[in-house]
């Protein structure tokens, strides 16, 4: 894919079997309606995140967002906006009313937001696909709703506990199935196993090293200065085995037959290009390779040549994501103040597996995206400019992608 038509080509394609599977089943005509089951097919929430000690300073309270009950906001233009000044003058106040599946306000708690999550982990595990992702302005709060901080963590790391305590003593180890393009697998050689192995132990052995750094950047108190506090936030599994102690199980259909062989995969879009951030070749600093999409037979999108790990556990999964996220955080810093414009999409495959690998029955995907806001420079840029440079046209195949391969099975939340 190299040119805009070629974009434009794809991104039509995939919007009209997007509303292919939409119109094919009666009792989904528009993405909002309820499914034949009793769960909406698409859910909206929304999360009102509190002002920071910065803005509250600053006295940033205009009351522009008022919750009106657990799915609706009114919306009015900030008082130093040019339409509030016309009000003023009497020429009428602009309010809007915007209804979600559910609006969470800002004194919410992440395990709260986590809660609307939850019952997907239960659908991955019984047989179907499903996507979240984070979206809104810069400074919105979806970083710290997705990944949270370490003492108080977001939707993902909460979603890796979860599911890896529902599926406990039901874990596939053996490497030798991998899932492959969009719902398919492959057996792999011994030697191929070998080296799939040898890739995972990689990038744990990294984790473990940054770790090691990161407590003795905390020895020696390098905390206050932005290197170590960036290192901080990739610091040990302590908090995490905190939350795995807590971690709560869904109910997952037959497993006693079943078992389940977990893979993950972790990548970022950055200026229109996809990056592996378990690519290893690029944290050895070397100049990162573009990844492309591709589609299979079936007209399914996936990302071509994309590195999958296999785990075994949450903590592995969980410090496949923090290292992974270091990779995005030092390719960001890199180009300067442009981290708002990387997005990045943490999936999970699962392929179903019976008769001690003989067979396997699903291949499911759990997707969770994180999308950049606007960037910070909105003012200098006209919006083609901005769409391009955020990436906008890779981030709408990708989710569009995962939306109809999500669709097919059912569920995607936002
Ligand atoms: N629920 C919350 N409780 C407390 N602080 C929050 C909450 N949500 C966000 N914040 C704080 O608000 C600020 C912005 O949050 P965050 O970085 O997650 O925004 P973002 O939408 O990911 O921004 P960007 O698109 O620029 O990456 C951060 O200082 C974060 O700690």
């Amino acid at each position: 894919m190299s040119t805009a038509e070629d974009f434009e080509a794809i991104r039509k394609d995939l919007i009209d079997e997007l509303c292919q599977e939409e119109n094919s089943n009666a009792s989904h005509v528009a993405l909002p309606q309820k499914s034949s089951g009793s769960k909406d097919r698409m859910c909206v929430h929304l999360r009102v995140r509190p002002f920071t000690e910065a803005e509250v300073a600053q006295n940033e309270s205009q009351d522009c967002v008022s919750i009106e009950n657990s799915t609706s906001v009114i919306l009015k233009q900030p008082q130093i906006s040019l339409g509030s000044r016309y009000s003023d003058r009497g020429i009428g106040q602009i309010a809007q009313c915007f209804t979600f599946t559910h609006v969470y306000g800002p004194e919410t708690k992440q395990v709260e937001v986590f809660g609307a999550v939850k019952p997907l982990i239960e659908d991955v595990l019984n047989g179907q696909n499903c996507l979240v992702f984070t979206y809104g302005v810069t400074n919105a709060g979806k970083t710290y709703t997705f990944q949270g901080p370490d003492n108080d963590m977001g939707i993902l790391p909460r979603s890796l506990s979860v599911l890896f305590k529902s599926i406990e003593g039901k874990i596939y180890r053996n490497m030798n199935i991998k899932p492959q393009r969009c719902t398919d697998f492959s057996r792999l050689t011994e030697m191929q196993v070998k080296e799939e192995e040898a890739i995972k132990k990689s990038v744990l052995h990294l984790f473990k090293e940054s770790d090691q750094y990161n407590e003795s950047c905390r020895h020696s108190s390098l905390d206050a200065s932005e290197g170590g506090s960036s290192l901080k936030s990739f610091g040990s599994l302590g908090d995490f085995a905190e939350e795995l102690k807590h971690a709560e199980q869904v109910a997952v259909t037959g497993a006693d037959r079943i078992r389940f062989s977990v893979w993950v995969s972790f990548c970022e879009i950055y200026n229109e290009a996809l990056y592996d951030l378990l690519d290893l070749a690029s944290y050895k600093c070397q100049k990162r390779k573009a990844l492309r999409f591709a589609q299979d037979a079936k007209g399914n999108t996936y990302v071509k040549d994309l590195r999958w790990i296999q785990v075994s556990s949450a903590e592995e999964a969980y410090k496949i994501l923090k290292q992974g996220r270091k990779q995005q955080s030092i390719a960001s810093t890199k180009i300067n103040n442009l981290s708002s414009r990387s997005h990045c999409t943490f999936s999970v495959r699962i392929l179903h597996v019976k008769n001690g690998g003989l067979h396997v029955t699903r291949v499911t995907e759990m997707s969770l995206c994180d999308l950049a806001g606007s960037e910070r420079n909105t003012k200098t840029k006209n919006a083609g400019e901005r769409l391009k440079e955020a990436g906008n046209i890779n981030t709408s195949l990708l989710i569009l992608g995962k939306c109809i391969n999500a669709l097919r099975h059912n569920q995607i939340s936002k």
